[in-house]
């Protein structure tokens, strides 16, 4: 007779419990597998695209098939240089230290000189064991992802980005002219005209952002920085989001903000952030500049950065931000109840123009300009005048004066905390993959293919003429020849 069947263990199982620390660890996992997957099939399209472009050329070229060979192999060499010098390690060790220019919340930025290119740039260094702690390993992808991914003129350009033991490193180009916050602690008050470049060139920042479909959400001036141009860059992605996932919120912790109680706990981790800043922008981790519905719970939009750079415009022109307290958990209070708070004083002497954008941007999210698009930001009449078009050729309203491309005099003073190398002991150490931050490094390809079929195709079009009229005059002269295909040149006459 057959036994009455038990009911499967399965079946009773509850659900395991996945701590958060697992839960980053699998996303950031499913992310590598992901990126590396639609890497390959891009690369193998491109590789199609390319090889396909490169013989359509070398036939309308009519090239011989030696011609075509020595053509193949040029291009295949110089893909194999590329390759060898994308996979060669970066290591901490590739760089000197100059000088200490920020602290931030997970280490420090100074500026360093590549000791192989000599290039002069900012190097970010950040604590392993802090960003695990705070639960940070997505935001930390997500600045190096946008950093790696942007290519554009608002975003500070990403060189390298790499790991130790216990540090994650960025370095990136170094915008020599400090940060818009340094600009304000100095001169106080800016005049319209000036805050109207600055508000313009982030309006186009912020753009270029949320064409990449990332939030910045954490727009400040802190973040704004000036190269030796007078020009404009965005840095610090580290609160980035893509944009697509609109109900998260802002920090882990904000999902269950249940009130203002929770929006105070969660202000009094970020004075974590030390900064070391005049006395008058002293408080840490400041939350002057974050839109209301951040803190709520009922999702937000890229908007979200337009009411930041609203509330930078503020600053500007009146002096102070508008939400501003010595205690960050009244700062966001303030923010929550804005409606009651917000106001332009009278002394600040402003044109209605600007005072109109400031409304316009520091509002409900469904009013605010800009939920319709850029365009509507764009066409405000605070705007008059701007050359959307062509505004990082415009004259910047203020160019530092530098001494050199290490010259630091536009950023504060720090000490040092630590010293920059690891200790004699680590170096040696083989370094072990670590899981929590798989997938990190990075290296800017100078030379990308489009570059190489570029040059391929220009240096076979110099040939080629070159070749027709020697062969015209029946005496092909070396020198005519361009340099990289010289040594096989005779192999193009022999046929
Ligand atoms: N590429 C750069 N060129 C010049 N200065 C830079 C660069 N990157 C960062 N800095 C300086 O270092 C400071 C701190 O950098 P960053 O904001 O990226 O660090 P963070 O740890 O994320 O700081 P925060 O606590 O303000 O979020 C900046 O405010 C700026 O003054």
């Amino acid at each position: 007779m057959d036994q009455p069947r038990t009911p499967k263990r399965a079946e009773t199982r509850e659900e395991p419990q996945i701590s958060a620390a697992a839960r980053e660890k699998a996303e950031a996992a499913k992310a590598f597998i992901a990126e590396k997957y639609s890497k390959k099939k891009r690369e193998d399209t491109e590789n199609r695209e390319y090889w396909d472009e490169i013989n359509k050329r070398m036939v309308e070229l009519n090239l011989s098939e030696t011609e075509q060979r020595m053509v193949r192999e040029e291009i295949m060499h110089k893909e194999a240089e590329r390759l060898r010098s994308l996979r060669a390690r970066t290591s901490i060790f590739d760089f000197e230290p100059i000088t200490i220019i920020g602290r931030g919340a997970f280490g420090e930025v100074r500026v360093v000189r590549h000791k192989s290119s000599g290039e002069i740039l900012a190097l970010k260094k950040m604590n392993k064991t802090e960003m695990i702690r705070k639960n940070q390993i997505q935001h930390v992808r997500a600045e190096r992802n946008v950093l790696a991914k942007a290519n554009n003129p608002w975003i500070v350009e990403l060189k390298y980005s790499f790991q130790d033991e216990k540090y994650l490193y960025l370095a990136m180009e170094y915008l020599q002219g400090g940060d818009l916050m340094t600009v304000l602690i100095k001169r106080d008050i800016l005049p319209q005209d000036e805050a109207k470049f600055y508000i313009a060139e982030m309006v186009l920042a912020v753009e270029s952002v949320h064409k990449l479909n990332y939030i910045h959400r954490d727009i400040k001036p802190d973040n704004v920085l000036i190269g030796r141009d007078g020009h404009i860059k965005l840095s610090d992605f580290g609160l980035c989001k893509l944009s697509d996932i609109q109900t998260d919120n802002l920090y882990s912790n904000l999902n269950k903000l249940e009130d203002e109680a929770k929006a105070k706990q969660y202000m009094e981790r970020r004075t974590d952030y030390k900064r070391n800043r005049a006395l008058a922008y002293s408080t840490v981790g400041t939350p002057d500049y974050i839109a209301p519905e951040v803190f709520g719970r009922g999702g937000y939009t890229e908007t979200v950065d337009w009411w930041s750079v609203g509330v930078i415009l503020f600053e500007m022109v009146v002096g102070y931000p508008p939400f501003f307290s010595d205690e960050p958990s009244i700062t966001c209070q303030k923010i929550l109840h804005w409606r009651n708070i917000l106001s332009i004083p009278r002394e600040a002497n402003l044109r209605h123009s600007t005072c109109d954008l400031i409304r316009k941007l520091v509002c409900d999210a469904g009013d605010r300009l800009g939920s319709h698009g850029v365009e509507e930001i764009k066409a405000h009449p605070f705007f008059n005048g701007i050359d959307w078009e062509n505004m990082r050729s415009t004259r910047a309203p203020w160019i530092p004066e530098l001494r050199n491309d290490y010259d630091s005099s536009n950023f504060d003073n720090f000490d040092e905390v630590e010293p920059f190398y690891p200790p004699q002991e680590s170096r040696k150490k083989k370094g072990k993959k670590d899981s929590n931050f798989i997938n990190y490094t990075y290296k800017k390809e100078d030379e990308d293919r489009a570059a190489i079929l570029i040059s391929a195709l220009n240096e076979l079009e110099a040939i080629k003429k070159t070749h027709s009229s020697s062969r015209q005059e029946n005496s092909p002269s070396q020198g005519s020849y361009p340099k990289k295909l010289m040594l096989s040149s005779q192999e193009l006459y022999s046929d």
